[in-house]
């Protein structure tokens, strides 16, 4: 197999599976995070130094060995699959099930220089090479809009970052109007921003604008690590809301009739689902960084804050039943993300420098353990909406049963009818009295069905 070939894999019950790397078919049960691992090439300045790589990736298999051997979903960089391969493979099955109505995280994570925001590509502007996930993001989704007339689209988007504990809103120019926002719990135990703003967008070059004039405002900057370092969290956030008729009826269903309402034909069906790609700032020791004054003070905040992840991350793997979410804002913000409603994709970046030794062993074991979280998808519909279908499946669950019901009536009385007959001509003591009996209860079942299905059309009617 050819180092291209390794690790092609889509969702599929759960786990990422070898044969379907293309269109998503998690089922709503449990469906594990999957992780990747990008190893980047050596920098400049870590050759310059005389760094060695000290990474070893096993051919054809998505294991890397530093000290310890980790095993993921995939390896991608450093003699694994070829890097451009990233989306493809772990981030294209997340779009097609948000068309589907599932929401998806993608999160970038790794010490400090170790390639996040070069693989999210949350620092891409419209002029530039279309580098990283979130480009790609952006133009996939245009795509699949382009080609489905049938179906309404509106597309929105948020962009924010948590700096210092502060969560600003990067699409609001006046920074004093920008920490407007908070996160508010929402019914069914997931978590939603208020106050953030969000920028409807018609095509892909308007969505490119809204990400670069956002980069621009992100807290970035140097230190011994990274010239352009990333200070801040940053979640850039698509909603993607479709509109469509629900396709016409099953086969053999007569237009008008009772199949035809059961399945809400020419009914329109509402999916709201989120896409959020996460640049998270990196760890730092600030032995190396030389970090002073408030480049310290954003380390030390941006280590709190990867600490709190970590430890969600260590909770969630080990099953236990307190998950400490509430300890930062950006566990906070990612508690759908790990263990909530969300199908997501964790990127592991580490640098192969043998000076980075220490940070990259860090990274590579949190990202073992995050393979073992499990989350809980659900096909994002209008709560209306859901409403209606559940009331429809139960009115043609009450509908099946009246007509066997209906059915076993006709065959009794003509039993009852029949057996009458032949009793009275024998003479003998007919069996009338528990024959009617059971018709009676028949009867009694046969008019609880039709309340029931009248009452179920009343309520459908004021839903
Ligand atoms: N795959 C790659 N190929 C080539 N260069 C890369 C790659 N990944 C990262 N780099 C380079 O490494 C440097 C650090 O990358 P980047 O800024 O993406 O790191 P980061 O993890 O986001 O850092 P921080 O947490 O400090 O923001 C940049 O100069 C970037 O261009």
């Amino acid at each position: 197999m050819s180092v291209l070939e390794t690790g092609g894999r889509g969702f599929l019950n759960g786990r990422l599976t070898e044969d379907q790397p293309g269109e998503a078919s998690t089922s709503e049960a449990d469906c594990k995070v999957c992780v990747a691992v990008h190893v980047r090439p050596l920098i400049d300045t870590e050759a310059v130094e005389g760094c060695q790589s000290t990474l070893q990736v096993t051919a054809g298999q998505p294991q890397i060995s530093c000290g310890q051997s980790y095993t993921y979903d995939h390896v991608f960089g450093g003699g694994g699959t070829h890097p451009d391969l990233l989306y493809d493979r772990c981030v294209m099955p997340l779009v097609h099930g948000l068309f589907r109505g599932y929401n998806a995280t993608v999160f970038a994570y790794g010490q400090t220089g170790s390639g996040k925001t070069y693989t999210m590509g949350s620092a891409f502007n419209a002029g530039g090479p279309a580098r990283g996930v979130i480009p790609k993001v952006m133009e996939a989704i245009f795509a699949r809009i382009s080609s489905n007339k049938d179906t309404g689209f509106t597309v929105r988007v948020g962009f924010v970052e948590i700096h210092r504990e502060d969560i600003r809103d990067l699409l609001v120019l006046d920074p004093r109007a920008q920490s407007a926002v908070h996160i508010r719990e929402v019914a069914g135990g997931g978590v939603c921003l208020a106050g953030a703003t969000e920028k409807e967008v018609g095509s892909q070059a308007e969505m490119a604008d809204v990400l670069a004039q956002g980069s621009l405002l992100r807290a970035t900057g140097s230190t011994g690590m990274n010239k352009h370092s990333s200070r801040s969290h940053a979640i850039f956030t698509i909603t993607l809301e479709q509109r469509r008729e629900i396709p016409g009826v099953a086969a053999g269903a007569e237009s008008g009739s009772d199949d035809e309402e059961a399945m809400g034909a020419g009914e329109t069906e509402y999916l709201c689902a989120k896409m959020h790609l996460v640049d998270l700032a990196g760890s730092e020791r600030v032995k190396r960084t030389k970090a002073e004054g408030t480049r310290l003070k954003e380390g030390i905040d941006i280590n709190k804050g990867l600490l709190a992840l970590g430890n969600v991350i260590n909770a969630l793997a080990e099953g236990k039943a307190h998950v400490p979410y509430r300890d930062s804002r950006l566990t906070r913000m990612l508690q759908d993300s790990l263990g909530g409603n969300s199908r997501t994709v964790m990127i592991a970046c580490v640098s192969p420098a043998d000076i980075n030794l220490d940070e990259t062993a860090n990274t590579l074991r949190y990202a073992a353990r995050a393979r073992n979280i499990s989350n809980k998808p659900v096909v994002n519909r209008d709560p209306v909406v859901a409403q209606i279908a559940h009331l429809r499946q139960m009115l043609a669950a009450a509908r099946s049963e009246n007509q066997t019901l209906k059915h076993k009536l006709g065959g009794d009385v003509a039993q009852l009818e029949g057996s009458r007959g032949t009793w009275d001509s024998a003479g003998i003591p007919s069996g009338d009295d528990i024959l009617a009996e059971q018709f009676e209860e028949l009867q009694r079942r046969h008019s609880k069905t039709e309340l029931d299905n009248a009452s179920l059309r009343l309520q459908l009617v004021s839903v």
